[in-house]
């Protein structure tokens, strides 16, 4: 949509919006873009479809001083409308029934996560956005480790057979992603503007570990139909392949489908949410619960995979994977990572990623193509709202302080802690405090490999380009004090504005 398109519904929303304490205001078409965008940014504190639906009607109408009641907060039913205007509906097993459902009273709604690897990544934090959305509207979300799930192996958009991982693997597994799903879920629950159900998380192995062969095939297997299970897109793939399905692979559904059933039953879970791969084992139990414990009441829900720009999913098997484990990606380098985005993603990526609310992704975007945007604000604000949904307060303090002491040319001076979370992410060297300490700082850009010798060194500190600390280095004797190295262990040299170096002093 061009600037001026999105202005002018911009001044057209606001024409007749209402402020929280009921006066009015009225924007006439004269009135600019960023003036109505700000207005609506600080009106709707939370996204509001009922407002929404009201404000659209009023595009239409002619009155431009129609009154908007003030503004409500998320309430159970808007959960449905909130995944589909953010883009994070993909299918529902019955929409009109889940929209009874959810406006009648709170329903336990949950994602599960096999252990394939040690921690997750950022195409699988769209199921926990999506369980985040639902608690803050209302409804309590369920993170279910796939504890017996991963011993198996899902064949969903699998081509090949995935590699049976040993115990102590999936132990470690389990364990990394569930302190992820532990950290993540809390942080959006302090962020929500209101109180919220606290989240639950379960593990499939706690009911799949007890139960024996026979058992499963005769309280289990006795209700599922081999031709349902056949027509599933991940049997029918993976059958006209030249490798086949195991069994194993070939059974995953039953368990994903008993999962709900056992949730549904001792739990009253009543809603599975999962990307879009996951419908044929969601509706494997949405038929498991009408059979086995002969209810209705159950749905499935799922949500686009997330695309990068080209096309391709975010996954794990991909080099460079954005890992959501602070030990596999440091939040300083998440942060960069949400900052490199294009300005074509930034805009998609707020909607599915973030809890900001829509007027004002709106207005980013139009404030985007506006006379006076500095580049890069959009970027900003994504990489700051999903990093501290992932990191915390804590990391998004961590990865802010970071890029500022890490930009070509800084002159902040970072403390010990950032620059330790730095080792890693930026080259490190470690040297014993007698070859730092009453040393000069060209010997130890020599000692390091920073310069390739004392001579280029020297070079580079008459040349004004090297620093210790972020602190510009004058003279070529100058030599590293006991003061230098920040907290007893660790500093920063530069060569250049981009050639850094961390040194750990031992
Ligand atoms: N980019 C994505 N967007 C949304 N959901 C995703 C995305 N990637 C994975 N998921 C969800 O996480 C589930 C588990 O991911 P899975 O282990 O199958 O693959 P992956 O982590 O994407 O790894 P790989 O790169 O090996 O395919 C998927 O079935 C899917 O529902
Ligand atoms: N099959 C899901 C994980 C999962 C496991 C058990 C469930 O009950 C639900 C989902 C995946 O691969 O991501």
């Amino acid at each position: 949509m061009s600037c001026q398109r999105v202005a002018l519904r911009l001044r057209a929303r606001a024409a007749s919006a209402a402020t929280p304490a009921g006066r009015h205001f009225v924007f006439t078409p004269q009135t600019s873009p960023l003036r109505a965008v700000a207005f609506l940014a600080h009106r709707r504190p939370a996204w509001q479809p009922a407002s929404r639906a009201a404000l659209q009607m009023r595009l239409h109408a002619s009155s431009a001083t129609a009154t908007e009641p003030a503004a409500a907060p998320l309430s159970k039913a808007d959960v449905v409308d909130v995944l589909k205007e953010r883009g994070l509906l993909d299918a529902c097993t019955n929409e009109d029934e889940l929209r009874k459902a959810c406006a009648e009273g709170s329903l336990s709604v949950y994602c599960g996560f096999d252990p394939t690897a040690d921690s997750l990544h950022l195409g699988n934090l769209l199921g926990i956005v999506v369980l985040a959305w639902f608690q803050r509207c209302g409804h309590t979300p369920v993170a279910l480790l796939g504890g017996a799930t991963g011993r198996v192996g899902d064949p969903s958009g699998k081509s090949a057979e995935r590699p049976v991982l040993d115990d102590d693997t999936i132990n470690a597994n389990t364990a990394g992603i569930k302190a992820i799903l532990e950290r993540v879920l809390a942080n959006g629950a302090a962020d929500a503007d209101t109180d919220v159900p606290p989240a639950v998380v379960m593990n499939n192995l706690d009911w799949f570990g007890s139960m024996g062969f026979l058992e499963f095939l005769r309280e289990v297997g006795k209700y599922a139909r081999v031709g349902t299970m056949m027509a599933k897109d991940s049997v029918k793939t993976r059958l006209d392949s030249e490798q086949g399905m195991s069994f194993t692979e070939f059974s995953y559904q039953l368990l994903q489908g008993y999962d709900f059933c056992h949730l549904f039953k001792e739990h009253d879970v009543r809603v599975q949410v999962g990307g879009s791969d996951q419908w044929g084992n969601i509706t494997a139990g949405t038929d498991l619960i009408r059979r086995l414990a002969d209810k209705e009441g159950a749905w499935g829900v799922t949500f686009p995979l997330l695309l990068k720009a080209d096309g391709r999913k975010f996954g794990k098997s991909e080099d460079g994977a954005v890992w959501l484990s602070p030990e596999r990606l440091s939040p300083y380098k998440f942060y960069q990572y949400m900052l490199q985005s294009t300005d074509a993603d930034v805009v998609r990526f707020m909607r599915m990623l973030t809890f900001v609310p829509l007027a004002e992704i709106e207005a980013i975007e139009a404030s985007m193509s506006a006379d006076g945007y500095v580049p890069n604000t959009a970027q900003k604000r994504l990489a700051e709202e999903v990093t501290r949904f992932v990191h915390g307060k804590e990391g998004l303090t961590q990865a802010l302080k970071a890029t500022e002491g890490l930009k070509p040319g800084a002159d902040t001076v970072l403390d010990a802690a950032t620059l330790e979370a730095l080792a890693g992410d930026i080259p490190t060297a470690e040297l014993a405090r007698d070859e730092v300490v009453g040393k000069t700082v060209v010997d130890v850009m020599a000692a390091t490999g920073l310069q390739k010798s004392k001579g280029e060194a020297k070079r580079m500190i008459k040349g004004g380009g090297a620093r210790l600390n972020n602190v510009k280095v004058e003279d070529e004797e100058a030599t590293i004090g006991e003061d230098d190295v920040i907290e007893g262990r660790v500093l920063l040299l530069a060569a250049g504005k981009k050639n850094k170096l961390l040194v750990r002093v031992v």
